[in-house]
């Protein structure tokens, strides 16, 4: 017998001891039946008003069944009876005596009455106090078990000793009725309350049966919300199965069969699939479920000998996880068995590489959309699902965004989108994603997400460009419509040091900022940027999640986010889209996933483009020069401290010539650079002026006051110069008509574009 088999006879062993013990109660298979027949949890109302969930879920229809509800499981069993706070309870002490003085100020024997009840009540506590305790005792044996079952560490009085937890903090968990024996871990963890994503999805997911498209911010702990349901559901069954042991002996482990793949988590990182996993090991420490990370970057080989240990939850990156599963790896070849199917971050998955793969492994999960005798019929011929799992998979897609078509619902009733059509078009949404995973239209929608930038008080619109003059738009933009703050967004950091040298060496003053970087520095780089009333910041997408920024007037999309994005703006203002032609598939996404059907493009004033191009041209060949040097000096420096920490004596072997050479050309190039720098700062000295823009005009009388201001901007701007450097210093100054901000150009004469035909255009055009 091998070491696995060995454990799981001691264990049910145990559990045989166990449910001797504590569930004699089941005894006939009557009652067999009524559990079989027990919906999720009969205690959920059908009627959608009285849930107070259904505000925010959508319609309360109760689905599935077979699952033993959760009123019967008896929480003191487990020692895990949460408290009211003292607080609480002083409350309704107070509320007793207020009550008890109005019906004696009434008149009437209440006294009598009430004594007796409360002699009643504290006989009925004592009793169940005793209960509590003994059942306390055989749950703290009942963890012991489970631990060596689980060759987990054995010491669980220190490990989760009830004498460190004050229970009264958790009491905000007691209404998402979760198991004992999760309560209990969210408590080990310290987790006072549950958060508002957490709060909405657990009873949708875990109670109701429900698919759930969950979003909120980053940090909102939407991993314990799909989490904690995928838990509750194996603990379900193993409660269910252990009532039934005394009954059915050995058949119970049909009930709840071990070893098989239950869940099925995909996040679009490495590093986020082992986060969760690391997460969801916390949380399952000591109820023996088993979670197994299958990502890149690990020997594949490794994470073949993981899955023989049969994890009844994996959580992988479409790349690897798709390898295995493609190559017949048995253990995810199991998808029947699948009672749950979650997309993590599914903003994220839809954009990046790893989107075939995820395609391929939706393809393969069997359909749970389709007739119930189909599904029945595909499930019996996988003999090893029972009953239980043979109920239907649920999907839950969580994001950090959403941005769902009014009509999804519809869709997804209609059925619109085929399972398994193909993606060809290109419009990779969420949305698209769900329907193809098989999610009903009755889905919990549970949007946290604070408005997104485009759905917000920004208005959007767009400017189409190649990729090359994205550069120059910027600038235009940053200098012609300058004024309130800016954020410019893209989503590579590459891109984000790109742009924040250029516009340095213009003169324009950027903060940035991006996930590489420090905390502290962030924080510092965002204090900045909110001090200045024109200030500039140039971050990636997901750095910049979730920013609420006041006084926001202007937010650029050089490149257009993963998704729908969501930071916030709590003033009116603008949002242009650079668009060239590689992202016209993106940007006909987002149109689509936000149901716009028309945007408008950002009116441009061409005239000024000739300066915007000569100041561009100059600062990227200062830039492409400066970059060479710290390239060079850089190679130079890991060079001589390499060679420093080998104690190697590095001598130079150029002949005197090549030597001689090397000079005049780094003379020549810091000559050609000062040259540069010099042009631009005339250039730069000036304010920006359309070609049209004639001098002569200025010492006529047709001065506005718009002109007049910024002229004597301009004046004071030298003054300051003189005292420093040009550059460093935002001095942008326009002179023309057009210097208003984004917002008012673009309402004064922003052409409305429909999306469809921006689209078509655009891809005939390139
Ligand atoms: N109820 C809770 N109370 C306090 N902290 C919590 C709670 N739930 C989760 N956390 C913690 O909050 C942090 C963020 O949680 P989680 O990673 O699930 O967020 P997320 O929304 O998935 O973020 P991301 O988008 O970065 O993945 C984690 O460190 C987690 O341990």
């Amino acid at each position: 017998m091998g070491e696995e088999e060995a454990t799981t006879a001691t264990f049910s062993e145990r559990r045989h001891r166990k449910s001797k013990r504590k569930f004699s109660k089941v005894r006939d298979s009557e009652q067999l039946d009524r559990l079989e027949s027990l919906p999720w949890n009969s205690s959920i109302s059908q009627d959608e008003h009285d849930d107070p969930f259904s505000m925010i879920v959508g319609s309360n229809e109760v689905e599935g069944g077979g699952f033993l509800s959760l009123e019967e499981i008896d929480e003191a069993e487990y020692g895990l009876d949460i408290p009211e706070p003292e607080y609480i309870q002083r409350n309704k002490k107070l509320k007793e005596d207020t009550d008890l003085n109005n019906k004696k100020s009434d008149g009437g024997d209440v006294k009598v009455e009430t004594v007796t009840d409360e002699g009643n009540k504290s006989n009925e506590s004592k009793k169940k106090k005793k209960k509590k305790t003994k059942k306390k005792k055989e749950v703290s044996e009942n963890l012991k078990v489970e631990q060596t079952d689980a060759g987990l560490d054995t010491n669980v009085e220190n490990d989760i000793g009830e004498g460190e937890i004050d229970e009264t903090e958790f009491y905000a968990w007691n209404e998402l009725r979760l198991h004992p024996l999760l309560l209990k871990a969210v408590c080990k963890l310290g987790f006072k309350e549950p958060t508002p994503i957490q709060k909405a999805c657990i009873p949708a997911a875990a109670h109701q049966g429900k698919d759930v498209i969950g979003a909120a911010e980053t940090g909102s702990g939407k991993t314990l919300a799909f989490g904690l349901p995928i838990l509750q559901r194996l603990l379900e069954e193993r409660d269910k199965a252990a009532n039934l042991f005394e009954e059915m002996g050995e058949e119970t482990e049909r009930y709840a069969p071990t070893g098989l793949l239950r869940a099925l988590i995909i996040a679009p990182t490495r590093e986020l699939a082992l986060q969760v996993t690391d997460h969801l090991k916390a949380v399952a420490k000591h109820i023996n479920v088993r979670v197994t990370p299958i990502v890149g970057g690990i020997l594949a080989e490794k994470q073949e000998r993981l899955l023989k240990a049969k994890p009844e939850i994996v959580v992988g990156t479409p790349g690897r996880l798709w390898e295995l599963m493609s190559s017949g790896e048995k253990h995810l070849a199991e998808l029947h068995s699948l009672s749950f199917f979650v997309l993590d971050e599914a903003d994220r998955m839809v954009q990046n590489g790893h989107f075939k793969e995820l395609q391929s492994i939706i393809d393969m999960l069997p359909m749970s959309n389709i007739s119930p005798e189909d599904n029945s019929q595909s499930a019996q011929n996988c003999v090893t699902v029972s009953s239980y799992q043979r109920k239907k998979r649920q999907t839950l897609v969580f994001s950090a965004t959403v941005a769902l078509s009014a009509d999804f619902r519809k869709k997804l009733k209609r059925g619109s989108v085929k399972q398994k059509q193909s993606l060809a078009d290109g419009l990779n949404s969420i949305e698209t994603l769900s329907e193809r995973a098989g999610m009903r239209p009755n889905a919990a929608i549970i949007d946290l997400t604070n408005p997104s930038i485009l759905a917000a008080k920004l208005e959007e619109s767009f400017i189409e460009c190649t990729e090359d003059d994205k550069d120059a738009y910027l600038y235009y933009i940053l200098t012609v419509h300058g004024q309130g703050r800016t954020i410019v967004f893209c989503t590579s950091i590459a891109a984000l040091r790109h742009i924040s040298s250029i516009l340095r060496i213009l003169g324009v003053n950027v903060w940035t900022l991006h996930a590489q970087m420090q905390q502290r520095a962030r924080l510092k780089a965002m204090d900045r940027f909110r001090e200045k009333e024109n200030g500039i910041l140039i971050a990636t997408d997901v750095a910049a999640r979730g920013l609420d920024i006041a006084g926001l007037k202007t937010v650029v999309h050089y490149q257009l986010p993963h998704s729908a994005e969501a930071t916030r703006a709590s003033a009116e203002g603008c949002s242009i889209a650079l668009i060239s032609p590689k992202d016209t598939a993106k940007f006909a996404s987002l149109c689509k996933s936000f149901s716009k059907e028309n945007f408008r493009r950002f009116p441009l004033e061409n005239s000024y483009m000739p300066e915007v191009l000569k100041r561009l041209s100059l600062a990227r060949q200062i830039d492409k020069i400066t970059r060479k040097d710290s390239q060079e000096k850089a190679e130079k420096t890991w060079f001589d401290r390499n060679a420093d920490s080998v104690e190697l004596v590095t001598e130079t072997y150029d002949s005197e010539e090549e030597q001689v050479n090397k000079h005049k050309q780094m003379k020549a190039s810091s000559g050609k650079l000062k040259k540069l720098q010099q042009e631009l700062n005339t250039l730069i000295s000036r304010p920006l002026q359309s070609k049209s823009f004639s001098h002569r005009y200025l010492a006529g009388a047709g001065v506005t006051p718009l002109l007049q201001q910024q002229l004597q901007q301009l004046a004071r701007q030298k003054v300051s110069d003189q005292k420093g450097s040009v550059l460093g210093k935002k001095g942008l100054v326009v002179i023309g008509q057009d210097c208003v901000e984004a917002l008012q150009a673009l309402r004064s004469s922003g052409e409305e574009v429909e999306c469809f035909t921006f689209y078509h255009i655009l891809a005939i055009a390139y």
